[in-house]
């Protein structure tokens, strides 16, 4: 069985993750981190697509120490697992994911990977490889499920986001919206990806909940069935 899958991002207002050269932009505010780390600290896995890794080189670890702290206690791991989406195994060995923070990492690749890259990084991950050329998104989440992942949390980025939203991979999504315009058509929105032309496949949300949080809107949606 697949992991309840929470897809987590903060946008501009008017929906970009970054700027146009994908330079990594502080969003959220204070109490939005906080939330973000709260829930980073339930969830028993992380995953974020190479694109982001390659922009922002994230560690993804549990900021505050008392939350490390519970979550060790509770579960012998100071973080949950992290994955990163890397069809072709590009993921630095130097990444901040791969050094920074105890517990499991987990790289899936897909077929096309350079057997020699994912040599180097098994020395830091496991590998999961599944699909052809890009990672295979039902498989790896059967995969995840068998490895005991039964919440997931997905950070993006945009084309990752994208993966999910359009194959019906997720339960929730939570989208902080920042008061700030970023602006650029080529810049990474919420949902990159080729995008829908029919209307009657799109994925329907049922609003959840809305509220202020720090000087932005935090918004909740549930996947309608
Ligand atoms: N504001 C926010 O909350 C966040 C912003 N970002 C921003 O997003 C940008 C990165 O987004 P993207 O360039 O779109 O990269 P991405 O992080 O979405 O990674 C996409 C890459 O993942 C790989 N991949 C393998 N299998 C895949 C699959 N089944 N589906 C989709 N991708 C798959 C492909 O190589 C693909 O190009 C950065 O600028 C980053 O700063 C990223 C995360 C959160
Ligand atoms: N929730 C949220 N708000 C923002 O304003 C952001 N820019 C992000 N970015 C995501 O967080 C990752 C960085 O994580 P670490 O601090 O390195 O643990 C970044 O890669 C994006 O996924 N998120």
């Amino acid at each position: 069985m697949r992991p309840y899958i929470i897809i987590n991002a903060a946008m501009s207002a008017d929906g970009k993750l970054s700027t146009r050269e994908r330079r990594q932009v502080r969003i959220s505010g204070a109490d939005d981190f906080a939330r973000v780390d709260r829930m980073r600290a339930d969830c028993d896995a992380i995953l974020v697509g190479i694109g982001t890794v390659q922009s922002d080189d994230p560690s993804l670890t549990v900021k505050s120490p008392a939350l490390r702290e519970e979550r060790l206690a509770r579960s012998g791991e100071e973080n949950p697992v992290r994955i990163v989406l890397d069809s072709k195994a590009e993921t630095p060995v130097t990444a901040d994911i791969l050094r920074k923070g105890g517990g499991v990492r987990i790289i899936a690749v897909s077929e096309e990977a350079d057997l020699e890259k994912v040599r180097a990084l098994s020395e830091y991950a496991d590998i999961i490889t599944c699909g052809r050329d890009s990672v295979d998104l039902q498989h790896l989440m059967e995969e995840l499920g068998r490895r005991g992942i039964s919440l997931l949390m997905v950070e993006g980025g945009g084309t990752v986001i994208w993966s999910f939203l359009s194959q019906g991979l997720f339960d929730e999504l939570n989208v902080y919206i920042g008061s700030m315009i970023i602006g650029g058509k080529t810049a990474p929105t919420l949902a990159d990806g080729e995008g829908f032309v029919d209307d009657t496949i799109f994925p329907r949300l049922i609003l959840d909940y809305a509220g202020q949080m720090d000087d932005g809107l935090l918004v909740r949606w549930k996947r309608r069935e």
